[in-house]
């Protein structure tokens, strides 16, 4: 479903991703974890073109994901793609429903009005949240509702790959442990693909069915979720176990 080979980009004399090779069947979820500042949403926004590689190449369902010629073949292109963004980036003018049917009501294959709110209801369900909220503004919500809201809006146009950017960021303990739990059944349900970032090690053992760790520009370790805790792999053994001491030098 993606496959990457040899992907680098670099800011100035900044070289962040140095040659990523990742491959990602369909349908499998994967969690990409690494400290602060390798690169994760680099790597995620090469993959949706939003960050235009250094060298390497980026294949998504047999077609390569940069070189668009035009306007309307990216928005074909990005149309597979559902995204959860950091802190749920909700618009705060619109309302909870407009949010969620937001790519509904825009581009060539926008749906009338009234079939954008019945698809933005039924969503809004799926992630346990009433009628009752569709017309409240993002303020008006919690922050665990507006992530909510937000895993309403990925999964609104049924993406074939979904990505999701910190989801647990900035929710208590419980609330993280169910919105990881809704974001696995969701993905399974739909059988989607779904790329995910996150310190958190809960949504990795929640979310993840494969595990990459990016660190120093390249994916330091790959395997399945079950082996992170068997592996000797001492960069994921202090990175799972929070540890200041190891390999991965820490600002203090
Ligand atoms: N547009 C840009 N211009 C210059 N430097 C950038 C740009 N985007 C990212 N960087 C740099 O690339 C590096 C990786 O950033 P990125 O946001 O991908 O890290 P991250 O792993 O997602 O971090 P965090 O976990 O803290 O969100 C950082 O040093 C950042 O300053």
């Amino acid at each position: 479903m993606i496959e990457i080979h040899g992907l680098t980009k670099s800011f100035g004399p900044k070289h962040v991703l140095r040659g990523i090779d990742l491959s990602v069947v369909r349908g499998e979820s994967l969690v990409v974890i690494g400290g602060s500042g390798t690169g994760k949403s680099v790597l995620l926004k090469c993959i949706l073109g939003l960050n235009a590689p250094d060298g390497g190449s980026i294949v998504i369902d047999g077609k390569p994901a940069t070189g668009h010629a035009g306007a309307s073949e990216r928005e074909e292109f990005l149309s597979k793609f559902g995204m959860l963004f950091q802190g749920a980036a909700l618009f705060d003018s619109l309302t909870v429903w407009q949010n969620v049917a937001f790519r509904l009501l825009r581009g060539a294959n926008r749906k009338p009005r009234a079939e954008a709110r019945a698809i933005a209801l039924e969503k809004l369900k799926r992630v346990g949240l009433g009628p009752d909220v569709a017309d409240l503004y993002p303020a008006e919500l919690s922050g665990g509702m507006q992530k909510r809201v937000g895993l309403a809006r990925a999964i609104a146009a049924d993406p074939q790959v979904i990505f999701f950017d910190e989801p647990t960021t900035g929710l208590d303990p419980i609330m993280a442990g169910v919105i990881n739990e809704l974001i696995r059944s969701i993905v399974t349900e739909m059988g989607a693909t779904a790329i995910t970032i996150t310190h958190d090690m809960t949504s990795v053992r929640a979310i993840a069915d494969k595990v990459a760790m990016l660190h120093d520009g390249v994916l330091r370790w790959q395997g399945p979720v079950a082996e992170i805790d068997t592996t000797d792999d001492p960069y994921i053994q202090q990175f799972i176990h929070g540890r200041a001491e190891g390999p991965i030098e820490a600002l203090r």
